[in-house]
């Protein structure tokens, strides 16, 4: 279990902003932190890996207290079992796949960990190789290796995926499923992909200004709204046209661009970098498979 009950004075652009969290994660789960820009997201993964200190509360994680104002209790980050991965890889470039994970062992730790991670990720092809040659989505493969190489406790994700076009994007997520499930970690994912969260997460937590708005399974938070569709997808609107007798709404969902028609009304009340669900009720699509190498 890890109990994290923290207090902290952000500078928001608009003014302090107070984060205030009360949040229960049992062990082995795989928790979403959700919400816009600036709610508090990367702060809360900073101070639970010691990069930024509470003003007040207390973070347990299991047996162990990492942090205590009241008892002068800051465990420094290395001393904290957590692996972090960002949005950028943050992979050293001057050295190799192999050397950028040997580099993150602890002085003790024996070979065999980093190949089981060569192994799970499958990074065998790749493990000379430099940084620069390699591809989004096989960067952030030893990127999460690396975060993985001294068995973490719990394991942060900020927006790790972002970066990746959606097909890439889906074939990591299943990485993700397996490592967190293979290593039994604890993870904690910062996502603004709907699906991705539906797909990964057992609980969500949806933020607003440093607090908890709605908690909740990823059915209970996206998928039983009041709207129904078939299909449902949000995104993000680029360009909102007034024709003659509809409005035409340009709206970008992940790497796709869609023109929705609507009534002048609605698309009145639209402005350009809106988020907006987009339901269709009837119709009847065609799939095809996509095959990614990576
Ligand atoms: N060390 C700090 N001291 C004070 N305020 C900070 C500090 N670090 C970040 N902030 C502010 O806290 C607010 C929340 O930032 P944070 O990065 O946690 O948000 P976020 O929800 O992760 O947003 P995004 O999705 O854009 O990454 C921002 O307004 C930011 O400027």
């Amino acid at each position: 279990m890890i109990k994290l009950d923290i207090n902290k004075e952000l500078q928001a652009a608009t003014g302090t902003m107070t984060l205030r969290l009360n949040l229960n994660i049992e062990s082995g789960q795989l928790i979403t932190l959700y919400g816009p820009s600036g709610v508090g997201k990367t702060s809360t993964l900073r101070m639970i890996s010691g990069l930024m200190q509470p003003d007040s509360g207390q973070i347990c994680v299991e047996d162990e207290t990492w942090f205590d104002a009241e008892n002068k209790i800051n465990w420094s980050p290395q001393k904290r079992k957590v692996g972090y991965v960002f949005q950028d890889y943050a992979l050293f470039p001057h050295m190799t796949v192999l050397e950028n994970l040997n580099f993150a062992k602890a002085k003790n730790q024996t070979n065999s960990s980093i190949s089981d991670l060569i192994e799970i990720m499958e990074l065998g092809q790749l493990q000379n190789r430099k940084p620069e040659s390699l591809s989004g989505g096989q960067k952030q493969r030893v990127a999460l290796a690396r975060a993985l190489v001294q068995k973490p406790k719990i394991l942060l994700l900020d927006e790790p995926l972002a970066a990746l076009d959606s097909a890439i994007r889906h074939k990591l997520q299943g990485f993700l499923k397996t490592v967190h499930q293979e290593f039994q970690l604890t993870t904690i994912l910062i996502s603004h992909d709907v699906g991705e969260i539906v797909k990964l997460a057992d609980h969500v937590y949806q933020l607003e200004e440093g607090k908890i708005l709605k908690q909740g399974t990823p059915e209970t938070i996206f998928i039983e709204q009041n709207l129904s569709g078939k299909f449902k997808f949000t995104g993000e609107v680029l360009k909102i046209q007034q024709e003659e007798i509809i409005g035409i709404v340009t709206v970008r969902i992940h790497t796709d661009v869609v023109k929705v028609v609507v009534q002048h009304e609605e698309a009145s009340k639209l402005a350009i970098g809106d988020q907006v669900l987009v339901v269709s009720k009837a119709f009847t699509p065609l799939l095809y498979k996509i095959e990614v190498s990576i």
